[in-house]
């Protein structure tokens, strides 16, 4: 394979991938031979050989593919020679990211400088990932006016900031929005924003390399250091101590930190104690599960820009909201649908209908469906509020036992894909009537009520785990 076709294959490979992955993981690498049905690769370390091959050889078996070479596997060596990529490589990205024979950390500074139009040694940022991009709702208010707090660059007021939520809730997306805004507000401010996983990787290296003065001296420079994905660390003992030095050194001389992670420090199994108890020293807060308001918000927001991108593609009423409604934890998936929808609608010239949704959907559709049953809702309900069993499906109507109900009815409708009647069925043969008033009751209150909507809230978390 010619050195311009890895250089198109890399193109491709960077739209499958995603810049961040491909700038890690893919353009280090370096291609050997391929023959015999196996296409050859030089990774720069044992551990990103690991990586990739792990996470990444299918995609690049894939991508060959597509440009008539195809191979049965992907073999990774690793490279125990200088890996120096020539000048004129084919591929700009490539080029911009050869990986320096020189192992100081301080060479990956110049090497991402490169990569993005910004000045930060850390991981790319996503342009797409802005304040201005971010819908607000209530699942995750208070982390946007933290993370606005932080991004004004001002005085530190809370140290670190800790943000954490379930998968694909917006973490990364506010980190980078931070990134962004401070960018343009505080140039003069030193921002290095990286995945724990990176912080690893550089760690290791610097180590093996016997860099650590350079690695120490480079993450001790920085004024606002943001790091993703902290649970990665637990575990790793010398990453962790690592870490540990890194945070108390920022924080002693008043730099800000922003952290994020899948769940709370204090539930992150393997992560020290002390880490533990220094993450909850600034504030935690938490992006809880996106709402059916949040997530129609979302949907209304990216529709407008498809609009402009497919003109003339219509979308019928009811379309968002049916997505809304049935693909309910992950924002991610919510995007991928709408993608999905758009791009098929304008292949096939069709008017975006529910039918449609349905046709193109069928597999995301499917794989939201939950699988919590009605008779699991309505015991946690019971639990929660601290009433019989019966009475989730009897007769009374006194406010104490009927509120519970209207809970229990509402969280079927929610995690359930039975249809009102159904439910009713469920619930002591009621009509399909009484649960739509049910559950628009409790809609109704929700709003105004916090304590009723931190209920729901975590009722959902609760049967959705
Ligand atoms: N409130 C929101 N408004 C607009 N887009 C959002 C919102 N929340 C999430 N997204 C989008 O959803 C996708 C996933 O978000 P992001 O990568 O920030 O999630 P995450 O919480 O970091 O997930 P993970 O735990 O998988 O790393 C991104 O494309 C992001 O732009």
């Amino acid at each position: 394979m010619t050195e311009d076709t890895w250089g198109r294959v890399c193109d491709e490979l960077q739209k499958s991938v995603g810049k961040n992955n491909f700038l890690t993981w893919i353009a280090p690498l370096k291609v050997i031979e391929v023959e015999d049905g196996i296409a050859a690769f030089e990774a720069p370390t044992k551990f990103m050989r690991d990586w990739v091959q792990r996470n990444f050889s299918e995609a690049i078996q894939n991508e060959l593919r597509k440009f008539g070479i195809i191979v049965e596997r992907i073999d990774l060596r690793v490279s125990t020679a200088p890996m120096i990529r020539p000048a004129n490589s084919a591929n700009p990205v490539a080029q911009a990211t050869t990986v320096s024979n020189s192992p100081r950390i301080a060479s990956i500074k110049p090497r991402l400088a490169q990569t993005q139009d910004d000045d930060l040694p850390g991981a790319p940022l996503d342009q797409r990932f802005t304040f201005d991009t971010f819908v607000v709702g209530k699942p995750n208010e208070l982390a946007h006016a933290a993370a606005r707090r932080v991004a004004e660059g001002g005085v530190v007021t809370f140290n670190p900031l800790f943000l954490y939520g379930g998968v694909g809730l917006g973490k990364t997306h506010l980190m980078h929005a931070i990134a962004h805004e401070l960018q343009t507000k505080r140039p003069d401010l030193r921002v290095l924003y990286l995945s724990a996983e990176q912080f690893m990787y550089r760690f290791v290296q610097a180590l093996r390399e016997r860099q650590i003065m350079d690695f120490k001296e480079m993450f001790r420079s920085v004024d606002v250091l943001m790091v993703d994905d902290v649970q990665f660390i637990a575990g790793k003992d010398s990453t962790q101590e690592e870490f540990f030095h890194t945070f108390n050194a920022l924080v002693d001389q008043g730099k800000q930190i922003v952290i994020s992670a899948d769940r709370a420090p204090g539930e992150i199994k393997e992560l020290e104690e002390r880490i533990k108890s220094r993450l909850q020293c600034g504030l935690v807060v938490d992006l809880h599960p996106t709402d059916y308001e949040l997530r129609l918000g979302i949907l209304q927001t990216k529709t407008e820009n498809y609009r402009l991108q497919y003109p003339g593609l219509m979308i019928a009423d009811g379309v968002l909201e049916f997505l809304a409604h049935r693909i309910s934890t992950n924002v991610r998936v919510l995007e991928g649908a709408l993608t999905r929808l758009f791009a098929f609608a304008s292949l096939v010239g069709r008017e975006i209908t529910l039918d449609l949704a349905q046709e193109c959907l069928t597999d995301i559709l499917r794989t939201s469906d939950r699988k919590v049953t009605i008779e699991e809702i309505q015991r946690k309900v019971a639990e929660h509020y601290n009433v019989r069993l019966a009475d989730m499906i009897g007769p009374k109507r006194v406010r104490t036992i009927a509120r519970p109900r209207q809970v229990a009815m509402y969280l079927s409708k929610q995690l359930t894909t039975r249809s009102l009647p159904d439910i009713g069925r469920r619930f002591g043969g009621r009509d399909h009537t009484t649960i739509m008033h049910g559950i628009r009751k409790i809609e109704e209150l929700k709003g105004d009520d916090r304590q009723l909507a931190e209920d729901i809230d975590l009722l959902r978390r609760l049967l959705e785990n």
